[in-house]
């Protein structure tokens, strides 16, 4: 055995010897697309490039025979754009911290392990920071499929001026972690009140819908506090738990077995149509009868497919709303642009539809 392990480890070594060759090889091409983007002010990030490759790859994989599945060359690649980016320039990510929250997972999952982060402690301080130009791109949740959207991101997006640029869909599985073992002890649940939603049948099962919910920016920062309380217990990700070092008592407490959430990429840039984009937009309606209805229509007329609308308070002395609308296509098509420019809506950004 020990003579055969020797012999597939040489084998091993002179292959990671060509991928390091190739990967240096990789970089010094990445490097002078940088420099030309860097000539012109060029955004670095191609969302709609990197997906070119990672399905190019997948199908070649495929037709190959190699044993690699999509999301396994994804993960490898991703790590690998995520350092030619870096190489071409280096940007700041800011995102909903502290570290350890599922943005900040959401976040890495785009970035890499290697880019430079800014954890900032809430969403619209995210919204500021990538406005005021103090990081280039930033990561914020937009919407969960059992809570639905987060009102402050959208707001947000109406208030400061950014463009979204990417959307992530991530799995959420929640834990539930305290120092009191005895959890009819437990005297404080800490948590982001859309985490704590996702798990109210959990804590129903439990008997713990009566102690005492103490909402908290993130559900790391759910975690940090609660590893200071022994009376405490934090609805939090598995990795902030560990984190803040607080013992796992339960995992995958979410309500819905299939939950997910969505995040943004927002930055300062407009993408490049990939043929698979959607756009997000706010529109606003004279509040007249059938207002809502032509708005509508001139989708409907144009054949554009809807994919969300939602009002939001227009935040003055009525109770009047404005409308946040996502639809498929791309700014640069021209039934798009003309609708955008004719009905006065604010144009949000139109990115790679990536979530499914
Ligand atoms: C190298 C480029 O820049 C970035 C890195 C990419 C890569 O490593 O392949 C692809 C797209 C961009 O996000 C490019 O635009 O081609």
């Amino acid at each position: 055995m020990e003579e055969k392990l020797k012999e597939l480890r040489k084998k091993i070594d002179e292959i990671d010897n060509e991928i390091l060759r190739l990967l240096n090889k990789r970089m010094e091409i990445v490097k002078e697309v940088g420099k030309l983007k860097n000539n012109t002010n060029a955004p670095i990030y191609r969302p709609e490039r990197e997906k070119e490759i990672i399905n190019r790859l997948t199908n070649l994989s495929k037709k190959e025979g190699g044993i690699l599945s999509k999301d396994e060359i994804e993960a490898i690649f991703l790590e690998i754009f995520a350092i030619s980016r870096s190489l071409e320039r280096k940007e700041k990510i800011a995102f909903l911290g502290p570290v350890g929250t599922y943005t900040h997972q959401a976040a890495e999952s785009r970035f890499g392990a290697n880019a430079k982060y800014l954890p900032v402690m809430n969403i619209e301080g995210v919204f500021k920071t990538v406005a005021n130009k103090e990081a280039k791109y930033g990561v914020v949740p937009i919407e969960n499929n059992t809570e639905g959207v987060v009102g402050v991101t959208l707001d947000s997006l109406k208030k400061y001026d950014v463009k979204i640029v990417a959307e992530i869909c991530m799995e959420i599985h929640h834990s539930f972690a305290s120092y009191c073992e005895d959890i009819s002890k437990i005297k404080r649940i800490y948590s982001h009140p859309q985490g704590y939603n996702q798990c109210l049948g959990f804590l129903e099962t439990y008997g713990l819908l009566d102690v005492e919910f103490i909402p908290t920016k993130s559900t790391a920062e759910a975690a940090q506090i609660a590893s200071k309380d022994k009376e405490g217990a934090a609805i939090c990700s598995k990795i902030a738990a560990k984190l803040y070092n607080v013992p796992l008592l339960f995992e995958k407490i979410e309500d819905n077995k299939a939950n997910r959430t969505r995040f943004i990429i927002i930055s300062d840039f407009k993408t490049k149509k990939s043929g698979n984009d959607k756009t997000s937009i706010i529109a606003k309606t004279s509040h007249k009868s059938g207002a809502l209805f032509e708005l509508l229509k001139k989708f409907k007329d144009r054949d554009i497919n809807l994919l969300k609308i939602e009002s939001r308070p227009l935040k003055d002395d009525t109770f009047n709303t404005w409308f946040y609308i996502d639809f498929e296509g791309h700014i640069d098509d021209e039934k798009i642009k003309e609708l955008i420019e004719e009905e006065n809506m604010i144009w949000l950004g139109s990115y790679l539809k990536d979530c499914e």
